[in-house]
């Protein structure tokens, strides 16, 4: 399986978005993390500077919104021009609506669960998504370490998207490095957000492509 790098911009400068953005043209999104400091306790952006780098980035946007009340405020995400916007489990009242609304409005649908969050629940929903973000830190801040205990639910996830025979990606967030994506793409991820160790690496297209290797090579290994 193709392995998706998608660098979130949370670790760019933000007084030099736009500019950041090229640096990641080599990489398949660029992962927009939207805080509304309420959901998490971290404060990023909304959606007026998100309409300006959906017009200005050279990649298509991956957004990640960890706000509350995402059934009102994803859609305009999606009329943005998001290519895929993702909200929390945690915090829709009502997910399958939503992702429909999403998918109606042209996004791909994602649904993202906190590192304590079961994924059982939406194992029998997996038609009405595109994507499950297994979260691999605690949201709302860059730089924080692997949890291993999210790749069991990594593991079920990928069991159920093989076994239902639908084309749902598996993403993984937070922790991601050199050190750490090759136990997530063997438990069975397949979209890789990475953060400081894209935008912390001396070269950052080349991080991007040893990301895209070390997780393509442990894909295909089983
Ligand atoms: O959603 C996030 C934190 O909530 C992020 O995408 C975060 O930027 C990941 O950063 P890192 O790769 O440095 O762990």
């Amino acid at each position: 399986m193709a392995a998706l790098i998608a660098p979130s911009i949370l670790s760019a400068d933000f007084a030099n978005l736009e500019r950041d953005l090229h640096a990641i043209s080599t990489a398949d999104y660029a992962h927009v993390d939207v805080m509304d400091n309420h959901f998490v306790p971290n404060l990023t952006l909304g959606l007026p500077v998100f309409e300006r780098l959906a017009q200005v980035s050279p990649v298509p946007i991956d957004a990640h919104l960890m706000i509350e009340d995402p059934d009102r405020w994803a859609p305009a995400y999606a009329e943005a021009g998001a290519a895929s916007v993702t909200f929390h489990a945690e915090a829709a009242a009502a997910p399958v609506r939503l992702a429909r609304e999403l998918r109606r409005l042209g996004s791909r649908a994602g649904v993202a669960l906190r590192p304590a969050t079961p994924v059982e629940p939406f194992l029998d929903l997996l038609a009405e998504v595109d994507m499950i973000l297994v979260m691999t830190v605690e949201p709302g801040f860059g730089g924080q370490s692997f949890i291993d205990g999210t790749l069991p639910k990594i593991r079920r996830a990928r069991e159920a998207v093989s076994e239902s025979g639908l084309d749902v990606w598996i993403q993984v967030d937070g922790g991601v490095s050199r050190s750490t994506i090759e136990r997530a793409a063997d438990a069975g991820a397949n979209v890789f957000v990475a953060g400081s160790a894209v935008y912390g690496a001396e070269s950052v297209p080349g991080e991007i492509q040893a990301l895209r290797e070390l997780a393509e090579a442990s894909a295909h290994a089983h």
